[in-house]
């Protein structure tokens, strides 16, 4: 025993590097009761709904979360697997994955912004794993104070009650990112050749945001636009963009994705092809909102043919994609 240290001193980990994955969350089972817990923690974060909590929350509380749950339970049912919530399992992939690839000299977990596993739970945990400099990745490819910015401010309320702080970097969004754009490429054009039918459009689908976040000075609008026509410059095709998912009242961005499939149908377009990059992993919006309804919609409007292309996911090509991200963040400390 050392002569200079108390004799209860707490014991000191040897050091590691940690690596969190971030993503959103979901609910824990496609049942209202679980959807209501899952919306009610999500739509108070004042990040997304950037309205007075004295004005919003009765509004949330007295009719949101007395009729949305419901009718969302029964979408997410459409999409729930015997592995659970899509977002779950495929986020829960892409780190196991990640831990395989980066092996022990990165500690690897993942956590949701909303439910479990919890930020705070993960951090805390990595930390008392010895790890001291951590790498938090938000998983989103365009940066919106909604996603990206929530993650981050979640990550750091956890740090600020630590007396012990863990050396923190943070994933930058790479919706421009040279990697992204190649990944995105090669998935697409893969989705496209399995097809047996050219399509007469190809629409490139966002979630959606308040039109206001643009004018409030979120990058959000400026990062899908651009990831959208890097993607069109190296494939040579003219894309259809729209944001998809509007919420409430108030004006989101446009053109919205089901207008533009309906847009498209008017036309006299008979076969379109739709895929959403800005998803890292496929999810209710892209499995039960797009490949479900969006195809019913463009049936009904006369057109033929619809697919949907997946989301990266824990693909080959997805995975070799955000290694390169992640190790590039992680340089000089693996
Ligand atoms: C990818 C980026 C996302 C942005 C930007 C975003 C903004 C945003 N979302 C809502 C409201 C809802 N979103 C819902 C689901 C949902 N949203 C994203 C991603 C973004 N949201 C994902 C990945 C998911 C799917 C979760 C899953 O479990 O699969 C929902 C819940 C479902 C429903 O009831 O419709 C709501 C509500 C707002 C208000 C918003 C604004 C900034
Ligand atoms: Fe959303
Ligand atoms: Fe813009």
């Amino acid at each position: 025993m050392n002569a200079h240290l108390p004799r209860e001193h707490p014991p000191v980990p040897h050091s590691k590097v940690g690596l969190l994955l971030v993503n959103l969350g979901t609910p824990e089972a496609a049942e209202p009761k679980a959807v209501k817990k899952y919306l009610k923690e999500f739509l108070s974060d004042k990040r997304v709904v950037e309205i007075p909590a004295l004005i919003w929350q009765p509004i949330l509380r007295g009719i949101i979360l007395n009729t949305r749950p419901k009718k969302s339970a029964a979408a997410y049912a459409k999409v729930w697997t015997d592995k659970g919530s899509p977002l779950a399992f495929y986020t829960a992939a892409q780190a196991d994955k990640m831990a395989a690839i980066l092996g022990d000299k990165v500690m690897v977990k993942y956590a949701m912004r909303y439910g479990n596993p919890s930020i705070a739970d993960q951090l805390s945990a990595m930390k008392a794993a010895g790890c001291n400099r951590i790498l938090i990745a938000p998983l989103y490819p365009q940066y919106s104070g909604a996603t990206t910015g929530t993650v981050l401010d979640k990550a750091y309320e956890t740090l600020s009650k630590m007396r012990w702080h863990p050396a923190l970097r943070t994933l930058p969004p790479y919706h421009d990112d040279e990697a992204y754009i190649n990944a995105l490429q090669q998935s697409v054009q893969h989705g496209l050749e399995k097809l047996n039918y050219t399509p007469d459009a190809v629409i490139i689908s966002f979630h959606g945001m308040p039109e206001r976040t643009l004018q409030l000075g979120d990058p959000y609008h400026c990062h899908c636009q651009k990831t959208a026509r890097l993607l069109s410059e190296k494939m040579g095709i003219k894309f259809e963009v729209s944001f998809q998912s509007r919420f409430g009242r108030a004006k989101w961005l446009e053109p919205a994705t089901d207008a533009t499939i309906e847009k498209l149908a008017q036309e006299g377009k008979k076969n379109i092809a739709i895929f959403a990059p800005g998803f890292s992993v496929d999810c209710l919006e892209t499995l039960e909102e797009l490949a479900i309804a969006g195809q019913e919609q463009f049936l009904e409007a006369g057109g033929e043919k619809f697919a949907y292309l997946p989301c990266l996911n824990d693909s080959d090509i997805g995975m070799e994609m955000l290694v390169k991200l992640l190790r590039r963040e992680l340089s000089g400390w693996i």
